[in-house]
């Protein structure tokens, strides 16, 4: 991590329409942050508390919001923020008819990646994901966990400002789950990408991030420091450690934002 910003986002609000005469959802309630560069950052929150919408707002999927974003010394009330974005979700998303290299290809093409750095960004990047021996497999060829790191490979490979994960491995069994933990470390501190992922494993956060936000009802109510040096033991005692503290404030939150019986 430096102490230079990537973005910082400040009183961000959303509201989506509310249906048949109800009034607006306000899903996000003036969040505040400011994230460095080369920082990779955990959001928990129980289901419904805006991760999802905060990452697309962030990816410029999502371009109406209220507040204001500060991108590189600008500022930008609304509208897509100048980064570029690599965007996982928990499922790859690939195209089926291409194949691994071909899925790549047509990300890099699609985001403008200088054809003369296509070949070295393929070349770091499948080697790094462990996929090297896959660029021309189908997706239909490989399983869940290597078409997720195909997508990861994809990601990395429009070279992005911010890389956003949205549960990732969620759908994963826990074994592949924990390896892809493991590598995604690993690249993380080979190419100190920014990251923001979404989780709903305390766990999986506690171990990978520098920082947790807990999320709820559309607002950041802690964030919590995870100052475990690296590399870092997947099961290093004081992971366990701060995750217990992590899940005791998650159940309290979780607690305060259930409709009430
Ligand atoms: N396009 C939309 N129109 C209306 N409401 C929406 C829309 N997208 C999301 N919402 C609502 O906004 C709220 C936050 O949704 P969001 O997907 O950001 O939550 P989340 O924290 O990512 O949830 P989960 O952990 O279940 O994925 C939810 O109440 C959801 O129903």
């Amino acid at each position: 991590m430096t102490d230079t910003v990537a973005f910082s986002v400040r009183n961000l609000v959303k509201e989506f329409p509310g249906r048949n005469g109800a009034p607006p959802l306000r899903v996000i309630k003036g969040l505040d942050l400011t994230v460095r560069q080369s920082e990779f950052i955990c959001i928990l929150g129980p289901s419904g508390c805006g991760k999802s919408t905060f990452l697309n707002i962030l990816s410029g999927l999502d371009r109406q919001y209220g507040g204001e974003i500060d991108v590189g010394g600008k500022t930008f009330r609304g509208g897509k923020p100048p980064m570029r974005i690599g965007y996982l979700f928990q499922e790859p998303r690939l195209l089926p008819w291409l194949t691994a290299e071909q899925n790549v290809d047509f990300a890099m093409t699609s985001c403008n990646v200088a054809p003369a750095r296509r070949k070295e960004l393929k070349d770091r990047y499948f080697v790094l994901a462990g996929l090297t021996a896959f660029r021309g497999h189908y997706p239909h060829q490989m399983s869940g966990g290597m078409c997720q790191r195909l997508a990861l490979v994809r990601a990395l490979c429009v070279e992005p400002d911010i890389l956003l994960m949205d549960e990732p491995f969620s759908g994963l069994d826990e074994l592949t789950a924990r390896r892809m933990r493991v590598d995604l470390l690993d690249i993380w501190q080979k190419t100190r990408k920014t990251i923001i992922f979404v989780t709903h494993n305390s766990y999986e956060a506690c171990y990978l991030s520098d920082r947790i936000l807990m999320m709820s009802q559309g607002e950041v109510q802690e964030e919590i420091p995870v100052p475990i040096p690296r590399p870092r033991d997947y099961d290093d005692p004081a992971i366990f450690d701060i995750n217990r503290g992590v899940v005791t404030l998650f159940l309290k939150v979780a607690e305060a934002a259930a409709p009430q019986h």
